[in-house]
């Protein structure tokens, strides 16, 4: 069958691209081997946040006594499984995005796709020919780390955790990276006697070790037990009961085990050989109009560049104008912002100090504590939070929004490093009073 384009994938990235270019009357392809939009609105994103919304709301009515009078809450963990079925999945039915897919004049092939030379892709025994190219977009999955016994026990990936009915009466979670981080605080707000067991020395590694130690410090306080540097060497389940091992400290025991130590992307099933690509490699590379060879592009989780639905739409926009031969600006990664949404949410942008020291830049930082600012004495109850900024030759190159709306308030901090705005100029902008941003302004006096 003769196409356009082929996309592998209809994640995020893929779907849009595909919808794109039909309309603009390109003839495509889209092949899918799961359900049409991928892990976000299914497995990722959106049930997790609506689970994280549940959660701080409960914690939210927990924060009234001393501040507004007194409160009890009764956690029914029915209701956010109820909507993450009815309202975010359908119950994990993609039809409706499926024709909203092919209403867009898309073909949709359901199976798993390989390319089976250039511009060839092969679904079920089917070929499929693509006269200007074929887009990977085929997305991440849970990687299961190399721990002896774990892959004989019936551990928890992301998925397993969203579709919970229930949540569980004891829950480890290997992994305090955003996954990890994220769902363990929800089961805990709902009850879970939760177990963070994380292999580098703080949660959120990769962040600046401010969001590290702030995140321990609010989950110890509210229950969650968080252990560092504990890689897990060993795991059991005995029928109901899993057992992991550290090598140091006591083995934790949990009715549930949540597996959430990062995600893989397995080249060789897709093919990208034929390209001339190297399949052993971790992610697909490309160019800055997302072109990894002559006829093929990738996008989304696959290139490596951060595993977020943001990054894959913005790819996918550029992957559209690239193949429809319309100007476009390069795929620039000096600025991604992620945001981590614990409570406090963690939300950050371009390079941490460390990075940045990393790279021979002369960085200077300055940190401020969102408590001492005035929203964050007024706010009283829930307010631990902090803005830390990272410069250097006069502009900011990293900063770290970490508070209530911490993922809010970073948006001015991206448009900062986006843009490349001098760090003096931000200084002389106005600050509405009394805002968590507002906190940023002390920040930039800091510094
Ligand atoms: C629990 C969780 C929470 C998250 N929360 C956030 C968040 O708050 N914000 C954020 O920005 N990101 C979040 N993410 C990350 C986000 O979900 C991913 O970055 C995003 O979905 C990646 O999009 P993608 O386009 O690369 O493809 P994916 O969403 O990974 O989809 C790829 C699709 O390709 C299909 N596919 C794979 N191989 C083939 C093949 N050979 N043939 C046919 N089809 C194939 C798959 O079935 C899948 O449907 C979260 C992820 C998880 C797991
Ligand atoms: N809010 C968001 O935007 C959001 C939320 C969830 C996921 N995501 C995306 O999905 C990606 C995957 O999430 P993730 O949390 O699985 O991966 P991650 O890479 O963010 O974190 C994995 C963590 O597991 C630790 N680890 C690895 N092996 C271990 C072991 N054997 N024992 C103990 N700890 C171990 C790592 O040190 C790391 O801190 C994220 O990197 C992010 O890009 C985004």
């Amino acid at each position: 069958m003769e196409f356009d384009v082929i996309v592998l994938g209809t994640g995020p990235g893929g779907e849009d691209a595909a919808g794109r270019l039909a309309e603009a009357g390109l003839r495509v392809a889209a092949v899918e081997a799961n359900l049409v939009g991928g892990e976000c609105p299914y497995w990722g994103c959106i049930p997790s946040k609506m689970m994280i919304r549940a959660a701080d709301l409960l914690t939210e009515a927990r924060r009234v006594p001393g501040v507004a009078g007194d409160s009890s809450v009764s956690p029914d963990w029915g209701q956010v499984a109820g909507r993450i079925r009815t309202e975010a999945t359908d119950d994990w039915n993609d039809e409706v995005a499926a024709k909203r897919l092919t209403g867009k004049g898309v073909q949709l092939f359901r199976g798993q796709g390989k390319i089976t030379a250039r511009g060839e892709v092969t679904v079920n025994g089917q070929v499929l020919r693509a006269a200007r190219g074929i887009v990977v977009a085929t997305g991440s999955e849970p990687a299961v780390p190399p721990i002896e016994g774990l892959r004989r026990t019936p551990f928890w990936n992301n998925h397993d955790a969203i579709e919970a009915e229930q949540a569980p009466e004891s829950l480890i979670v290997l992994g305090g990276g955003a996954i990890g981080a994220e769902l363990a605080q929800v089961f805990s707000r709902f009850g879970t006697a939760v177990t963070v067991l994380e292999s580098a020395d703080r949660l959120l590694p990769p962040e600046e070790p401010e969001a590290g130690e702030l995140l321990r410090k609010v989950f110890e306080a509210e229950g969650i037990t968080v252990r560092t540097g504990a890689a897990a060497r060993r795991v059991d389940h005995d029928g109901s009961v899993f057992t992991v091992e550290t090598g140091e400290g006591p083995a934790v025991r949990a009715q549930r085990l949540l597996v959430a130590t990062g995600r893989r992307s397995d080249l060789s099933a897709l093919g990208v050989g034929a390209f001339g690509l190297d399949e052993s490699a971790r992610s697909i590379e490309t160019d800055g109009r997302m072109r990894a060879a002559e006829g093929l592009w990738a996008l989304g989780d696959v290139t490596g560049k951060g595993a977020f639905t943001h990054v894959s739409m913005y790819q996918a926009n550029i992957v559209v104008h690239d193949i429809l031969g319309e100007p476009v600006h390069d795929a620039e990664y000096h600025a991604v912002p992620r945001v981590t949404f614990t409570d406090p949410e963690i939300g950050s942008v371009g390079l941490s100090q460390a990075q940045a020291e990393q790279r021979g830049l002369r960085v200077r930082t300055a940190l401020t504590r969102i408590a001492d600012s005035s929203r964050g004495w007024i706010h009283k109850a829930g307010n631990e939070g902090f803005i830390k900024l990272v410069a250097a030759d006069g502009v900011l190159v990293g900063a770290t929004s970490a508070g209530p709306a911490g993922g809010e308030v970073l948006s001015m901090l991206t448009l900062a490093v986006h843009a490349r705005i001098p760090v003096r100029r931000l200084g002389e902008m106005l600050y509405a009073f009394p805002t968590f941003h507002r906190a940023v302004e002390a920040t930039l006096r800091e510094l």
